[in-house]
């Protein structure tokens, strides 16, 4: 097996989860306590009381929200993690999290991932398997700047053998992973499907499955489609055929699910508004690209946010 810790904001719960083990809820419901090793993402990785402290991992899994990326103290913690060796691997919804670790960490060899699977953090021990899907994983581009990204990649025998042993170790432990050739794009095409389904479903507070169902929703979403689509197809060589239909098919098979940012607004957290709809509104104004909806709905979440404590 391979050494897996799991990095957490506090001490506190680095040492329940080393003493109590993670509380799992399989996808059948079945529970098991599994014992981990678990050390606080400090600035002073010796601080750590594991025997894992203080030791560079080969790969690091940032499975924290957007805007975790611009928090100082997360990124000291992350900082004094990233060896020459570490690679990090981006699981972030939206875009911009690629450019950011970049500029932070010239350095990183950068990794993304787009998923299908389904998590949730129940409480500060405690995970649930919600969903069954599939990983894919690529390689960043090399040339990452704000605003455009090159999908030229890098080229190198060492990151490829590394990346494809991480899908053997990730499929062996039952965790479905392919390689992306291109998962830039595939960033966009899932960034697509969030900027479509998650405003509306958060305003409205209906779950994903009643999106299609409600006529003048559907009729909104579509609007929302086409200037979205135009925004993300002035970004990436080729987009698949049938977007829009595979928007339908995601709202169908999730159809009793509330997306992440309903769920974010009903727990009065802040959202990933600004790294789906703000990123994109961004870059369709660049291309000249009308971006009226997305501005109307982006408006009314930060609106929603901004009342938390009203
Ligand atoms: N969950 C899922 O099924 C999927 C998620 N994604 C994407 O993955 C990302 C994470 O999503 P999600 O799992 O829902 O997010 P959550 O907010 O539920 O979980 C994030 C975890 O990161 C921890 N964390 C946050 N900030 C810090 C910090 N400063 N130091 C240490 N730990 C920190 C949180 O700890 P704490 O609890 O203490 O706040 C929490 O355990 C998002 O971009 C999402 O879009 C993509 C596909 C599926
Ligand atoms: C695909 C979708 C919309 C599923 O709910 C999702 O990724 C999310 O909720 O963020």
């Amino acid at each position: 097996g391979q050494a897996v810790t799991l990095l957490t904001r506090t001490a506190d719960q680095a040492g329940q989860l080393r003493a109590a083990g993670l509380d799992f809820t399989a996808r059948d419901s079945t529970r098991a306590r599994i014992a981990v090793a678990a050390e606080p993402l400090t600035a002073d990785p010796a601080a750590g009381s594991s025997a894992l402290a203080g030791l560079q991992p080969a790969w690091i899994f940032l499975t924290v929200k957007q805007h975790a990326l611009h928090d100082q103290e997360f990124l000291d913690g992350l900082q004094a993690r990233v060896g020459p060796q570490t690679r990090l691997l981006c699981f972030q919804n939206g875009i911009g999290h690629l450019e950011k670790l970049a500029e932070t960490f010239p350095a990183a060899k950068l990794y993304a991932a787009v998923t299908t699977e389904g998590a949730l953090r129940t409480s500060p021990g405690a995970v649930t398997h919600t969903g069954e899907g599939v990983t894919r994983i690529g390689q960043a581009p090399s040339t990452l700047q704000t605003g455009l990204i090159s999908t030229s990649l890098h080229d190198s025998n060492e990151s490829a053998a590394s990346l494809n042993l991480l899908i053997k170790l990730l499929c062996e432990a039952g965790i479905k992973t392919e390689l992306s050739k291109d998962i830039v794009n595939e960033m966009y095409q899932k960034l697509l499907i969030n900027a479509v389904i998650n405003p509306i479903t958060a305003i409205l507070r209906i779950s994903n499955g009643e999106l299609i169902r409600n006529a003048y929703a559907s009729s909104l979403m579509l609007r929302l489609f086409d200037e979205s689509y135009a925004a993300v197809a002035a970004q990436v060589e080729e987009l698949p055929d049938r977007m829009w239909n595979r928007i339908e098919e995601v709202c169908a098979r999730t159809a009793v699910n509330r997306s992440s940012m309903l769920q974010d607004v009903e727990a009065k957290r802040v959202t990933e508004i600004e790294a789906i709809t703000g990123r994109l509104i961004a870059q369709g104004r660049l291309k000249g690209i009308p971006m009226t909806a997305s501005e109307t709905l982006y408006a009314l979440i930060k609106a929603m946010e901004s009342d938390y404590n009203g």
